[in-house]
């Protein structure tokens, strides 16, 4: 993955609408890390990474480009904010949390990939054990033919459930879960279940027996070291200036100075082994409504000295948000739909409506970015979206009207609504 700072930003603009600034900061600081890999090691050694602090309002896409960026460079990401932590000493989660969590992400993500690898071996496998129990062959297996027979097989506990890791909560709750089952001795349950199911279950644990955990391990601390990425979302909120009032850490103080290390490169131990984050990339981001950049600790502010400012969002770009991205909301909408025999499409005029409502909305509730389009477009699409099979369906800006003229009428109702 060589691309060019331009070659990325042609990628990020894919997804997300403006926001050149911040897109131009991070294609940089990706390709620096390209280039360092290419100096002597003893150069690239002493070039640590320019940390970037995004200046901008909430939903307006400072984690969007962070989270894709990672995803383009195929490194290993972890979201987290500020306010969880707190003081060393105190109740709260510790800032080293955040390199655990960092390292299991790592972790999880190369095994996918390993799993990936040897999937077709771990399902003839998984197909064999069922035709074996079932006593017919692997190809009625394959056929579905018994896939809602009920089966027993005999499972890892943690195999049971092959997308924990997906579903699970946040990205701290996943690191959470992971870290858990780690930790945990494996045993052996007995299950009944569906055939299908059972398939998915036995794939799954061959393929976890299929792959060689200690490459997992050392290829996922790589990751984390040499091409993690973490975004730290709030920083603006424990960047106050030291309050008047008592209490252990009025200014958020103490958590800055907790993450200093963090950010300048320590070395955290986790479940894998010692990670240095000395080369992490840190992407902090906040809104900056009340305190001041200049308001963090000095160290700090030296540690992110790349700023981009995102602008808030206005009708124009909520127009572009709706059509242009590659799973643009409305791309979303439309194929839920047709899965279920319902062809929705959306006039040109009530793609605009959809957006003027939604700028209006920030400007007289609260502004809350491109977030508020889902919001718009779920009460647009409430009706459509109750009933099947309704064939072609035209969303014109009358019908987006309608549907939305009796909610901004009344502001109590919008409150709650949109
Ligand atoms: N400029 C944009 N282009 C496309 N989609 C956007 C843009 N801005 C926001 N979105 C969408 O809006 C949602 C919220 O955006 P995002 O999570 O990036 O907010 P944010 O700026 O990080 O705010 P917060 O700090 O509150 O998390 C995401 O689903 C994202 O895809």
């Amino acid at each position: 993955m060589n691309l060019t700072p331009a070659e990325i930003v042609r990628e990020l603009d894919k997804h997300i609408i403006g926001q050149e600034s911040a897109k131009k900061a991070v294609a940089v600081a990706l390709r620096n890390r390209y280039r360092r890999k290419r100096l002597p090691a003893a150069l690239a050694r002493e070039i640590v990474p320019r940390n970037i602090l995004m200046i901008g309002p909430t939903g307006v896409g400072k984690t969007e480009i962070a989270r894709r960026l990672a995803r383009l460079a195929g490194a290993p990401f972890l979201k987290v904010e500020a306010t969880k932590f707190t003081e060393v000493g105190y109740v709260g989660r510790d800032v080293d949390s955040i390199v655990r969590d960092l390292a299991e992400a790592s972790y999880q993500m190369v095994l996918q990939e390993l799993k990936a690898k040897v999937a077709e071996r771990a399902t003839a496998q998984a197909e064999e054990q069922l035709s074996a129990l079932l006593r017919v062959s692997a190809f009625d297996i394959r056929s579905g033919r018994f896939d809602d027979q009920l089966v027993e097989i005999e499972v890892d506990e943690e195999s049971q459930l092959p997308f924990m890791g997906v579903l699970g909560g946040g990205d701290q709750m996943q690191g959470l879960g992971n870290m858990l089952k780690g930790l945990l001795p494996q045993r052996r349950v007995r299950r009944r279940m569906r055939v299908k199911e059972a398939l998915e279950v036995l794939k799954n644990q061959e393929a976890e027996r299929l792959v060689d955990k200690e490459e997992a391990t050392q290829e996922g601390l790589r990751r984390a070291q040499e091409d993690g990425i973490v975004f730290i979302d709030e920083i603006d909120k424990v960047a106050r200036k030291q309050g008047s009032v008592g209490g252990p850490d009025v200014s958020g103080e103490g958590v800055q100075r907790d993450l200093l290390p963090v950010v300048e490169g320590t070395v955290v131990s986790t479940r894998l082994g010692p990670v240095s984050t000395e080369h992490v990339l840190f992407i902090a981001a906040g809104a900056f409504h009340v305190s001041k950049p200049s308001d963090l600790i000095p160290e700090l502010q030296g540690r992110f000295p790349i700023r981009v400012e995102l602008s808030s969002l206005g009708a124009e770009e909520f127009e572009r948000i709706l059509t242009e991205p590659e799973s643009s909301l409305l791309k979303q909408y439309t194929e839920l739909l047709k899965a279920d025999g319902t062809e929705i499409h959306f006039t040109p005029e009530a793609v605009r409506a959809i957006a003027q409502y939604a700028h209006a909305a920030n400007r007289d509730l609260e502004d809350i970015g491109a977030r508020r389009l889902s919001t718009v477009l779920e009460r647009v699409l409430e009706e459509v979206s109750f009933q099947t099979d309704l064939g072609k369906v035209e969303i014109t800006k009358e019908y987006v009207e309608a549907r939305l003229a009796s909610v901004v009428a009344s502001p109590d109702l919008s409150r709650y609504i949109l």
